[in-house]
């Protein structure tokens, strides 16, 4: 069994990393690691990277026939114990610059863009949309990556066009709406309202757009309950929003406004967390957690 120290790291995200096994494979390694404001957190929640992981397999394999995947492997002796359950053996693809992101409802970067312009990534919004307001039609707002601790840059379609061409951004477009728009359906009827999210796609050997990166978890999504959903105000995470509240709280000391790093989560607040993602693992996939891989050590 070969261990993490014998593959070179070849990407760095705040909580995630990806290493080199052969010429044809990576491994894709989600850590424990939790951000909230745009900090990443010196207090890990046990298990968050098992629980994202299992959700990024159950969507590949539910939207296999929609979109081609990278995943070869969850469960291979290539994949170290230190990291069994929470890596992922996926096939090297050449990645498109592009952050693909669809949007159902309307929060975030894309209601600020609203606000000032009535539209977001250059397409018209109807007057009169709230904060979390449901849009008509799921929109493709697509996003340049930005480096570790900025934000993505959202980007106009014709950006895209210009960047990788008119009929990879069309294909972008066409597969980031129509996984979309079937996961946040299925979401629904499991009780998570899947407000918006951000698919990584690359192209294989024949020109095939394939999918990467994890895919409609609760880092590259937002997951708001679905009982207690209203337009007009901010809703709550479903899975982050113990961490913000408590942040926020007196009992923190901290300073959102401060550039000082956030103080270490107390133990039921990483408790309450780590059910949270457990719970929309459950909730989601109707599998138990209990029967997902985990290493030894
Ligand atoms: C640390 C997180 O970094 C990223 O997700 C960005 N990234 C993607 C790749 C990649 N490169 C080749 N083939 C792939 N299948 C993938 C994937 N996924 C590298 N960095």
């Amino acid at each position: 069994m070969p261990k993490l120290a014998d593959y070179r790291q070849v990407a760095a995200g705040k909580v995630r990393q990806v290493y080199e096994v052969d010429d044809d494979l990576l491994l894709f390694v989600a850590s424990d690691r939790i951000s909230a404001y745009d900090h990443v957190l010196s207090t890990e929640i046990p298990d968050k990277g098992r629980v994202l992981t299992a959700m990024s397999v159950f969507w590949f394999e539910r939207f296999a026939d929609l979109a081609p995947n990278h995943l070869v492997a969850w469960d291979d002796p290539r994949i170290p114990d230190e990291v069994r359950g929470r890596a992922l053996l996926v096939r090297r693809l050449d990645m498109v610059q592009v952050e693909c992101v669809a949007r159902g409802y309307l929060t975030g970067s894309g209601m600020v863009e609203y606000r000032r312009d009535g539209a977001v990534c250059g397409v018209e919004l109807p007057e009169g949309l709230v904060e979390a307001s449901e849009l008509a039609e799921p929109i493709f707002t697509p996003a340049t990556k930005a480096e570790i601790g900025a934000h993505d840059e959202n980007v106009s379609f014709e950006h895209v066009v210009a960047q990788v061409g008119a009929d990879l951004a069309g294909r972008l477009r066409d597969a980031t709406l129509a996984i979309y728009g079937a996961a946040r359906e299925y979401a629904r009827s499991r009780g998570v309202v899947l407000a918006d999210t951000k698919f990584e796609f690359g192209l294989d050997r024949s020109g095939a757009l394939v999918l990467g990166d994890e895919v409609l978890t609760p880092d590259s999504s937002r997951y708001w309950p679905a009982d207690g959903y209203a337009p007009g105000r901010v809703q709550p995470s479903f899975d982050k929003q113990y961490v913000r509240d408590w942040l926020t709280s007196d009992a923190s000391g901290w300073d959102r406004a401060s550039d000082t790093p956030p103080p270490p989560l107390p133990d039921d607040v990483v408790a309450a967390t780590r059910a949270r993602y457990v719970e929309a693992y459950e909730r989601i996939t109707g599998l138990s957690f209990a029967d997902w891989p985990s290493g030894t050590s």
